[in-house]
């Protein structure tokens, strides 16, 4: 249970965040959750849509945004995407990596020591992408069986769940299956988008990560998910691996918000409105003619 909190926020970059519970475990909490703020980063701004890892296990092959969203983006009439925090849930066994590659990517810091999470953390990681300003909200879970249940609490509402395991330890691969599943359990069928993410790749050799990638990308298959390997120790791939989870998550919020708009108002002919019924009258109010051919 959630009792006290306290917080703090990185200007010009991202916020995180902590809990202390009644357990007495101690952790960090955002002090702001508005994306609004000074300009992101350079190496937060996305221009071009970021490419897949490996093509065998991707969720997306196309190199380009989608059509409607760069039209969309141009034309500044992204509705409330800019203003909304997107859920991003990492889980996997304890030690795989997931803090550190969390704190690669948002501090740009790694830590030799193992410091286990307890319960859960989060950081908010602020991008601009086609023009738009566009938030993260990733949630560092625990491994540990014990915090499994704190941990387990805030699976819902995820956007994107990235599943990590140890590139050097195939248990902690077999084991992303049941992560998986716990995550899914608590959102709505084929509303997240899933990556699976090999860690520690400076461990291993060329081929011996060749061959651990093997098996991670059939069973990223299995999973419906995209394959990453990467490295917190030297950085390789994090930026372009959270890129493009920010990329596919920014493309889909874009595209939902286009259709919950569109559907809230029909424009035929020339220019009469059908007013449907179930959409709420501010929507229905406040929308202006969107950039979708066809509703
Ligand atoms: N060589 C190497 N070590 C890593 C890498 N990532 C993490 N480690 C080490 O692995 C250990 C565990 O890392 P954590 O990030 O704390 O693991 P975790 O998954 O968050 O663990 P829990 O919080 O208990 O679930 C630490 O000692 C890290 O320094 C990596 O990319 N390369
Ligand atoms: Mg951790």
């Amino acid at each position: 249970m959630v009792i006290a909190a306290t917080g703090r926020a990185r200007p010009g970059r991202a916020a995180s965040g902590a809990f202390a519970t009644s357990a007495g475990h101690c952790r960090r909490m955002r002090s702001s959750l508005t994306p609004l703020g000074p300009p992101v980063s350079r190496d937060r701004v996305i221009t071009r849509f970021p490419k897949w890892y490996t093509p065998e296990a991707c969720l997306q092959l196309k190199e380009h945004f989608h059509g409607q969203v760069s039209t969309t983006c141009q034309r500044r009439n992204t509705g409330t995407v800019g203003l909304r925090l997107s859920k991003v849930v990492v889980v996997g066994d304890l030690y795989v990596g997931k803090t550190s590659l969390i704190h690669r990517f948002c501090k740009n810091v790694f830590d030799r020591d193992y410091k286990a999470t307890i319960g859960v953390d989060f950081e908010i990681e602020r991008f601009e992408i086609g023009g738009i300003p566009y938030s993260l909200q990733i949630w560092d879970t625990a491994g540990q069986e014990k915090f499994k249940c704190i941990a387990s609490a805030y699976y819902r509402g995820a956007q994107v769940i990235i599943t990590a395991f140890d590139l050097t330890d195939v248990q902690t691969l077999e084991h992303t299956r049941q992560w998986l599943e716990d995550a899914l359990r608590e959102n709505e069928p084929g509303s997240c988008f899933v990556f699976l993410v090999g860690t520690k790749k400076d461990l291993l050799s060329g081929a011996a990560c060749a061959q651990a990638e093997v098996e991670a990308v059939r069973l990223a298959n299995e999973m419906q998910a995209e394959y990453w390997s990467v490295s917190a120790k030297t950085g390789e791939n994090v930026k372009a691996f959270f890129s493009r989870v920010a990329a596919l998550a920014f493309e889909q919020s874009v595209l939902q918000d286009l259709e919950r708009r569109s559907s809230a108002r029909l424009q035929v002919g020339d220019g009469d409105l059908i007013r449907m019924e179930g959409s709420p009258p501010e929507t229905q109010e406040s929308t202006t003619s969107s950039s979708l051919g066809c509703c």
